[in-house]
């Protein structure tokens, strides 16, 4: 039997899962470590940086330039990333291969789909908008939206508990092992996929239910959920 034959909903990631957001990342990340008069960064750093939030993620640009940074380093680093990703939020940053269209063909298939990422909430609906995929989702989590964030499976168990679902009825797709460890903590099936950012680790090592190549096979593995979807192609 298909693993995934019980699944209703479908929460997905957003960086390095939906969409390619590093370009701008790294340009936010490196002007704030400029602004604070440390030597920039490379987008190759950022992307192996990237999967805990913001804050996380200015503490590690810290780290590069040797800096071990406490809780007001952590707070200015964190105000100047804001600042300069407000102003580079979607211009650099693309969807992944086949992600619009089979974003359409699950909710086509009637599967109900939130979005549960680490990114502050503030910017997840303009970006969301600016890649024309913000009519997707009947929930957005951001890092900042619950007091915990994934790898902890409070987010996902806030739609569990929303929406009514079993946990055997819900799926987490992500890039990053923080995805497929919360699901496993929330007792959910998950799909890795192998293109996004997980710290320079193979996402098969975390263990997912299922480990993707390309967002598409997304839909070899959800059939129709509903009559119509199901007769349309006949
Ligand atoms: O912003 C991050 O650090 C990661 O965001 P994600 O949870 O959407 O991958
Ligand atoms: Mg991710």
């Amino acid at each position: 039997m298909n693993a995934l034959s019980a699944i209703r909903a479908i929460a997905f990631d957003l960086d390095g899962t939906l969409v390619d957001s590093v370009p701008d990342l790294a340009v936010a990340c490196d002007g704030a470590l400029r602004q604070l008069g440390h030597p920039g960064c490379s987008e190759a750093q950022v992307r192996n940086w990237v999967g805990n939030g913001a804050r996380v993620l200015m503490r590690r640009a810290l780290a590069s330039v040797g800096i071990d940074a406490d809780e007001a380093q952590s707070d200015q680093a964190l105000a100047a990333f804001q600042h300069h990703y407000r102003q580079h939020l979607s211009g650099g940053s693309r969807l992944y291969p086949g992600v619009s269209d089979t974003l359409a063909c699950l909710a086509r298939r009637g599967y109900r789909m939130a979005l549960i990422t680490n990114k502050p909430m503030e910017f997840v609906p303009d970006l969301l908008k600016a890649l024309e995929i913000d009519g997707y989702f009947d929930l957005c989590l951001g890092g900042d939206s619950l007091a915990e964030r994934k790898p902890s499976p409070l987010p996902l168990n806030h739609v569990l508990g929303l929406w009514q679902l079993a946990p055997e009825q819900m799926l987490m797709v992500g890039d990053s092992r923080n995805d497929i460890q919360a699901a496993a903590a929330a007792g959910i099936a998950s799909v890795g996929l192998s293109y996004g950012y997980n710290y320079g680790e193979d996402i098969r090592d975390s263990g997912p239910t299922l480990a993707l190549d390309h967002f598409e096979t997304l839909l070899a593995h959800l059939p129709a959920l509903n009559q119509e979807e199901n007769t349309e192609h006949e």
